[in-house]
């Protein structure tokens, strides 16, 4: 992977300060297609800041970014904050990502049978555990074709042989030509995913 692919998001000293108080100290870099940006750092470092940033979602109080030949649309998030409907089965929002992007139902195979999904394929959201719900949500994340994929967490409440599934789907997605920009706890994910790590 080269250095000239197209670059798609500049973060230039983005920082959000309440006060005295600095949710996000001053973040620089630049995120490319098919490339992985990876935010690490201490709980409160600001890593979920910045991605709040720039999603929209949060206004900073210094610095700029700027997405480019990105559209909104483009960008598939999974912020832990997927809403998911009561009375439709894991199947069911499968194929309805699938539907709304048109593709083949099929589509969502390699997540379902990567994860390891099968057994909960006709469950409903709230009868899943933890770990399942955030298994679909995922799976949304990573079924609808992007430019960008923009996750918090991903690894959180996974056991380790999805960890290293979620890896392997992420590599694949960049292969594709998708960036990747998330925040992480997991070393091991970070390795194997990561071309940038930004310690904030
Ligand atoms: N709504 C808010 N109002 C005031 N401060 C906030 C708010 N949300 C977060 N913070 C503070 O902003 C800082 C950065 O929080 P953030 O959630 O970005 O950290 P993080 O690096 O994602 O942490 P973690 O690893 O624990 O998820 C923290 O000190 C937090 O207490």
């Amino acid at each position: 992977m080269d250095n000239d692919s197209e670059a798609l998001l500049h973060v230039d000293g983005l920082e959000l300060t309440l006060g005295r108080k600095h949710l996000l100290a001053p973040a620089s870099f630049t995120l490319h297609a098919g490339r992985c940006v990876a935010l690490t750092g201490p709980n409160g470092s600001g890593k979920t800041t910045l991605l709040r940033i720039v999603t929209g979602k949060l206004q900073p109080t210094a610095g700029t970014f700027r997405w480019d030949g990105v559209k909104n649309t483009d960008l598939s998030l999974a912020l832990g904050s997927t809403p998911f409907y009561e009375n439709m089965t894991v199947q069911e929002h499968l194929g309805l990502v699938a539907a709304s992007w048109s593709l083949e139902e099929s589509a969502a195979r390699p997540l379902v049978e990567g994860f390891g999904m099968e057994p909960i394929l006709d469950s409903f959201i709230e009868e899943l555990s933890s770990g399942e719900r955030q298994l679909v949500s995922l799976s949304l994340a990573l079924l609808r074709p992007a430019k960008v994929l923009i996750l918090d967490e991903p690894e959180q409440r996974l056991d380790t042989r999805r960890r290293q599934v979620l890896a392997t789907l992420l590599n694949k997605q960049r292969e594709l030509g998708a960036a990747v920009l998330m925040a992480s706890h997991d070393t091991e994910l970070v390795e194997a995913v990561a071309d940038t790590v930004l310690q904030l």
